[in-house]
């Protein structure tokens, strides 16, 4: 452009009349009330609804929330996927959908903390919110952890997929499940054992869910940090973030020295998880992403020591 030239702009029409260009309309005449009492609360309405629910609410909830660990970093701030539920019975339209949220940004500006505890005391009063019997909950969430190099020590942040789930019932009191799904290293026996040179590895995902006693103190002991031993410990190699090549050496001589199938893993860490004194029940699942096919192998069993004989 020169110092002659001029720039010629447009001139729009205004925001409101932008809006009514592309199709927006004066509202209409309003006939129904504005004032919540005299509003009609359908999911309020009493009759014989054919069927009682067994679970109703919201899923897929996210809010930001503070865990503690027992691995580095103590205090994390991750983001929470919530659920929550409650049983109706068949003469009630529906649920009050609005408190389940509204208790939980109650929570939430009071900075409570994500443990079994809080979890115990959210249920119940969400249980008493609602009038009901019981209510339920589960909270998925990124749990970070620090991980050094075996040989460098250098650190860098891995992560595992933590979850908690809360069901209350006034005459049953609460029950509580655990789960994680960390990531390991696995090398297969069976191509180790064929091959003149080398063995194929894989990504492992476990998933352990666990049922907690009612001894089990979470003051003493980090359940995620416990989950995550049974699996990593298990493995062929353990994941890393910073490696260098004596830390890659290591791994990958690890790897070579403890060969797993995927049937080897849920057999190992279910036997980890049966020496945990307050699990209950549990459940091992993995799944290793090939690196010879285009699909996954899978493996799962599940075991409840409550179920043994007694003599
Ligand atoms: N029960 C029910 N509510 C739904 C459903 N889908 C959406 N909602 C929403 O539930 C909200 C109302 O929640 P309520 O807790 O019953 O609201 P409220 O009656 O004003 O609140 P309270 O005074 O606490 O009883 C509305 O925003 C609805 O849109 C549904 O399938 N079932």
């Amino acid at each position: 452009m020169n110092n002659t030239e001029q720039v010629i702009k447009k001139t729009l029409p205004s925001k409101v009349e932008r809006h009514k260009l592309f199709g927006s309309v004066n509202p209409g005449p309003r006939t129904k009330p504005v004032e919540k009492e005299q509003m009609a609360d359908l999911q309020n309405s009493k009759k014989d609804f054919l069927f009682d629910i067994d679970a109703v609410g919201i899923a897929n909830v996210k809010n930001p929330i503070n865990i503690s660990s027992n691995i580095k970093p103590l205090n994390q701030t991750t983001i929470g996927t919530f659920s929550f539920t409650s049983r109706i019975d068949k003469d009630s339209k529906g649920t009050n959908m609005s408190r389940f949220t509204e208790q939980l940004n109650e929570y939430y500006l009071n900075n409570y903390t994500i443990d079994i505890e809080t979890l115990k005391i959210f249920t119940k009063d969400l249980a008493t919110r609602l009038n009901q019997q019981d209510a339920q909950m589960e909270v998925c969430f990124p749990w970070f952890f620090e991980r050094k190099g075996p040989s460098s020590e250098l650190a860098g942040l891995n992560h595992a997929n933590a979850s908690i789930r809360v069901d209350f019932d006034q005459e049953k009191g609460h029950h509580v499940e655990v789960s994680l799904s960390g990531t390991i290293t696995t090398l297969c026996p069976c191509s180790k054992e064929i091959s003149e040179y080398s063995a194929h590895n894989q990504r492992g995902i476990v998933t352990m869910t666990a049922n907690l006693s009612e001894e089990f103190d979470e003051r003493e002991i980090d359940w995620k940090e416990a989950l995550l031993e049974a699996a990593e410990s298990n493995a062929s190699a353990r994941i890393h973030p910073v490696l260098k090549r004596p830390d890659e050496k290591m791994v990958t001589e690890q790897a070579y020295e403890n060969p797993r199938f995927v049937e080897d893993i849920v057999r190992l860490v279910a036997a980890d998880l049966y020496e945990l004194p307050y699990v209950e029940k549990f459940s091992v699942y993995c799944k290793n992403e090939e690196s010879i096919h285009l699909h996954d192998a899978v493996a799962s069993l599940t075991y409840d020591k409550r179920q043994e004989a007694h003599v």
